[in-house]
């Protein structure tokens, strides 16, 4: 409880998955937190929910395209006119292309760089001078193994791997450049994480159960969003105050095999 007491994050992707979970853990911990997404709508519904069950906790929603630099000025202005400042930010938001090595177009690929690339870019320069200015701050990029093996692990999509293996260097880069700043640069890098649909066919098909046990052979073999979330609050809080440029995995062991 209260390892984030007094801080202010920012948590792209807020409406569902993981980014809900990390925004909900905060607030559990005592951050104020400006979840976004491109659309608004669910980022509130998803608040909302949470707010009724726990009216104490400062959760607010933002519109935001993360791939366009004014939305990252707009956000960061509007956080701290609202909160006085901000201490951390999760780039938590991406995309896929459900496309194929051999079947993708430029603009589908392109699309997916914009997205997880150059909108984690934006978000880094944007909210280094706020950091800068506070004292220090915390990024935490949410990786994937899917930069680091392929196959299941990124999902057969090149577009996503490639862009996830951009956002690792990337993220390397920020953490060296920033680190003079005070400003700490890590990520995590989940393995499969439980969606509805991937638990329902887990349940309904047991070839791809053997599967799924076979790439990931800690029990219980996918983890929960909360179990990644647990490594971002980790990485956002002071508690990883020397660490730089660090990949924590949380995979349920699918690289070491
Ligand atoms: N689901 C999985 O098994 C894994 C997910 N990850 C990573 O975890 C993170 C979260 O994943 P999930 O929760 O599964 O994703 P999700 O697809 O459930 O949620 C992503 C959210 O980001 C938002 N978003 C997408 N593009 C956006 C844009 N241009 N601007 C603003 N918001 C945008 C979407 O609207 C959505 O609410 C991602 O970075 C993903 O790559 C990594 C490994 C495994
Ligand atoms: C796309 C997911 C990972 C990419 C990421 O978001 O970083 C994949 C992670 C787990 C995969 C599923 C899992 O391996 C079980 C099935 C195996 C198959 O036979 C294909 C379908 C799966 C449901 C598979 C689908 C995706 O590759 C993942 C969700």
């Amino acid at each position: 409880m209260n390892r984030l007491e007094g801080k202010v994050a920012i948590v792209t992707g807020a409406g569902q998955g993981l980014g809900l979970a990390v925004s909900r853990l905060f607030a559990e911990e005592g951050a104020k937190v400006v979840g976004t997404g491109r659309h608004v709508e669910k980022v509130e519904r998803a608040f909302a929910a949470v707010l009724e069950e726990h009216p104490e906790f400062e959760m607010v929603a933002m519109q935001h395209e993360i791939s366009k630099r004014d939305e990252w000025e707009r956000v960061i202005e509007d956080t701290v006119a609202r909160f006085g400042k901000v201490d951390i930010l999760v780039n938590n938001a991406s995309v896929t292309s459900g496309k194929y090595l051999m079947d993708i177009d430029e603009d589908s690929f392109m699309n997916v760089m914009k997205i997880n690339v150059v909108g984690e870019l934006f978000g880094i320069q944007t909210i280094a001078p706020y950091f800068e200015k506070n004292g220090g701050g915390s990024i935490v990029n949410v990786n994937s193994i899917g930069s680091m093996v392929s196959g299941d692990a990124d999902g057969w999509d090149p577009a996503y791997s490639a862009s996830k293996g951009a956002a690792r260097s990337l993220t390397r880069h920020a953490a060296f450049q920033l680190s003079g700043k005070g400003i700490r640069v890590n990520s995590v890098f989940p393995g499969p994480i439980e969606t509805p649909m991937l638990r329902e066919s887990l349940q309904n098909d047991p070839a791809i159960a053997a599967r799924v046990e076979a790439n990931n052979p800690l029990p219980p073999h996918i983890s929960t969003a909360e179990h990644i979330a647990q490594g971002v609050l980790f990485l956002a809080s002071d508690e990883s105050a020397t660490m730089c440029g660090a990949e924590v995995v949380i995979d349920c062991g699918h690289v070491v095999i």
